[in-house]
């Protein structure tokens, strides 16, 4: 399968995005030691930015990584700008926000002349329709992650997150310019965990994701600079 649209710009090895989740600051600059060069592009989510994470996002901004701030913002839109404002002086490339108007709003409007790029979170890769049923919502997976999309691009919004089961989908709305982030990236024979919408590396690249984040599948390896490695020769085989 050839990849749909896949933005050019990208190193091929800053698409993968590794997810820090990890309990410290020392477990954080240890697994980053292990993996080395193998990895240029980290996130750091809710376990390690409430213990001490953002410190080690500009620390790792200013020693050449790129950072992904997966804050998931969500408040009133003063809140949520303020934010923004303060994340943007920490040097990372992506920050995370949920795709509510509001919040999307205030957050463009906020990070206006920063590099930051904002990216809305459509709907998270644990969620099928059955939980979106349960949480209130009459629209199925696709349909909501669509509507978010559509709205997210008119506001101005850099990029989304989606699992890679909606990047095809996505592409055909968006076009090439949103940045498409997806989680629920799955190797071959990797355990399933709490996600629900995966795909593996060259399925969600020929898909037409842009980055793909994986936690666990590099976190729990027994050779994590080996699981990263390789997914870069997935994402390669997947583009070539
Ligand atoms: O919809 C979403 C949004 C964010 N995530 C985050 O990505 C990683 C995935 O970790 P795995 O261990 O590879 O499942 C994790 O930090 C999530 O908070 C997501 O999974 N889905």
């Amino acid at each position: 399968m050839q990849p749909a649209q896949i933005a050019p710009r990208i190193a091929p090895r800053d698409r993968l995005i590794v997810a820090l989740d990890l309990p410290s600051v020392a477990a954080a600059e240890a697994m980053i030691d292990r993996l080395g060069d193998s990895v240029t592009f980290y996130k750091i989510g809710y376990q390690l930015g409430y213990a001490g994470g953002l410190v080690l996002a500009k620390q790792l901004a200013g020693r050449g990584k790129k950072v992904f701030l997966d804050l998931k913002l969500h408040d009133i839109g003063n809140t949520v700008a303020r934010g923004v404002e303060s994340v943007a002086t920490l040097g990372a490339t992506f920050l995370t926000v949920h795709a509510y108007p509001q919040t999307m709003t205030a957050a463009v409007e906020a990070r206006a002349g920063a590099s930051l790029k904002i990216l809305a979170v459509t709907v998270l890769t644990s969620y099928d329709d059955a939980d979106l049923h349960a949480a209130g919502y009459r629209l199925n997976v696709s349909d909501l992650v669509e509507a978010r999309a559509r709205q997210a691009q008119a506001l101005g919004v850099d990029g989304l997150v989606s699992s890679p089961e909606e990047a095809s989908a996505l592409r055909k709305i968006v076009g090439g310019q949103m940045n498409l982030v997806t989680p629920g990236i799955r190797p071959a024979g990797s355990a399933t965990g709490d996600q629900k919408r995966i795909m593996t590396p060259a399925r969600a690249i020929a898909a037409g994701a842009d980055y793909l984040v994986v936690g666990r599948p590099v976190m729990e390896a027994a050779d994590p600079k080996a699981a990263a490695e390789a997914i870069h020769t997935e994402i390669a085989q997947a583009l070539a």
